[in-house]
């Protein structure tokens, strides 16, 4: 892989993940490029094929793990969720830095590949504060809810594991977790910015 250095945020379902990275994209638009995933869950209202995820169906994502067009895949709360080469080669051919919001099982993937990736995991104050937020979110049945929840109680312990992410962010104060998300990304930032202007 070339380009830039990516970045790997990950963290429990209803952290705020996707949250600080519209943030980012809107105000970096042309710095950072996301890496859509492929996934075999159901779209939400209001996503749209390609630009969320690459909404697939089981048998055709399988067939495409298969014939090794995926960097990693995992599977989480009932569905394949996976990056596909193709996915991250797109942003780096823009000359931006690859962003990618995987799960703890597809950074402990990434962490055996040649990406290098900065790492920062995403965190909620509470599992208490990130069933409300997924509660509000309103996106997911009682059961979903439930698997994701669980996941998360794994994941929050997990992720502490020294070393494993260059960054954990408490997203309790939405733009204090802004702040520290864009410190951390801001010598890549400039060197993009540098890169375009010269
Ligand atoms: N700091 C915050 N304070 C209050 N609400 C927040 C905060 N950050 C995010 N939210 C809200 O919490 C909900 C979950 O956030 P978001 O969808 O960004 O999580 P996520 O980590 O991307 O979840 P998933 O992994 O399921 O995609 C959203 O409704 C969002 O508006
Ligand atoms: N290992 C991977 N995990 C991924 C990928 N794309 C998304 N995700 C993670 O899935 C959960 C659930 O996402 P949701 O959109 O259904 O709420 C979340 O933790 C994402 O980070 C991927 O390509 N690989």
């Amino acid at each position: 892989m070339t380009g830039p250095r990516p970045v790997v945020l990950s963290g429990p379902s209803g952290a705020g993940k996707s949250t600080l990275l519209k943030m980012l994209l809107k105000d970096y638009g042309n710095v950072f490029g996301f890496s859509v995933s492929h996934t075999t869950r159901q779209p939400r209202v209001g996503e749209v094929n390609g630009k969320e995820y690459h909404f697939v169906t089981r048998d055709q994502m399988q067939k495409e793990i298969d014939a090794g067009e995926f960097i990693e895949h995992a599977e989480f709360s009932g569905n394949i969720y996976g990056t596909s080469k193709a996915a991250v080669q797109a942003v780096q051919a823009r000359n931006q830095i690859c962003v990618l919001d995987i799960d703890l099982q597809g950074v402990k993937s990434i962490k055996k590949t040649d990406l290098k990736p900065i790492y920062i995991s995403v965190q909620a104050p509470s599992i208490e504060v990130l069933e409300k937020r997924l509660r509000d979110r309103r996106t997911e049945s009682e059961e979903s809810l439930q698997k994701r929840l669980n996941t998360a109680r794994v994941d929050m312990e997990l992720s502490n594991e020294p070393g494993l992410f260059d960054l954990i962010i408490v997203n309790n104060d939405l733009q204090k977790a802004y702040s520290e998300l864009k410190e951390i990304l801001a010598e890549e930032i400039q060197k993009i910015q540098d890169s375009k202007n010269s």
